[in-house]
């Protein structure tokens, strides 16, 4: 259960965040669920220091990564930055960025090659706006967005990728998608992955799906087959809900 925290939270309200986290959640919740934070850039020493001295077990990454190493790209943060900061993950091809920064398949490919670079594992997102879910194009457009972000990555490297499903129509929108929906494209998904790598390599992968995740709706969402876990925006800012969310099974 990840959480992407999108543009909120400064460094102090982070530690807020992250200590009501840990507060909340016991070493069971941690052995049955991976947990993990994904805040903006300015967030994560802070997280770090917090996790690291604490021994916490939450896992923390970013939300974005430069497909450079170092160098003139004023404003970006490289892989190496984030693997100094014992960052775990990076969010890439978020549909935010897809939209407002025009970030398409090769950029996504360049940046998931980045963060392997780096050793950091990605969290790669796909997913179709509402014009082509209205046209039935949901599993072709997302299985398009997957090969394009992982076209020549070695069999070594995708076996740890994570896949999240994020429809946009169900982002921010309070408009989840069924789980059926869900189900249709995270299994299309993992067919993919058996079909570009090998069926064991599919099984491993974890794909999550993202869109208005709640408390009320994870624990149905979560029973799909192909789901393995939710990449959750609005309800992670508040951690009684995200813990409630990491809790699905008690419901
Ligand atoms: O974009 C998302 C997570 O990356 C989903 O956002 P919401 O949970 O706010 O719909």
């Amino acid at each position: 259960m990840a959480g992407n925290w999108k543009m909120n939270l400064n460094h102090l309200e982070a530690i807020a965040q992250v200590q009501k986290l840990a507060f909340g959640l016991s070493d069971k919740d941690f052995a049955a669920v991976e947990v993990a934070v994904l805040p903006p850039f300015t967030d994560l020493r802070s997280v770090q220091t917090l996790v690291d001295g604490d021994k916490l077990k939450i896992k923390y990454g970013a939300q974005d990564v430069s497909a450079h190493d170092s160098g003139a790209y004023t404003g970006e943060i490289s892989g190496a930055m984030l693997a100094k900061l014992n960052c775990t993950y990076v969010v890439i091809g978020h549909s935010e960025r897809r939209q407002y920064h025009g970030e398409d398949d090769a950029t996504c490919n360049a940046k998931v090659k980045a963060a392997y670079r780096h050793g950091l594992t990605p969290i790669l997102c796909v997913g179709e706006g509402l014009e082509v879910r209205k046209a039935g194009g949901q599993v072709a457009h997302t299985l398009a967005q997957l090969d394009g972000a992982l076209k020549d990555i070695p069999a070594e490297q995708a076996a740890s990728v994570v896949i999240a499903y994020e429809p946009v129509w169900a982002i921010g929108t309070g408009e989840v998608a069924t789980p059926d929906d869900a189900q249709e494209v995270c299994g299309a998904i993992r067919a993919r992955l058996a079909e570009l790598y090998d069926a064991d390599l599919a099984d491993g992968v974890r794909i999550q799906y993202g869109g208005s995740v709640k408390s009320g709706n994870v624990a149905a969402i979560m029973a799909q087959p192909d789901v393995d876990g939710a990449l959750v925006g609005g309800a992670a800012l508040d951690s009684d809900e995200f813990t409630k969310i990491v809790r699905f099974r008690d419901q």
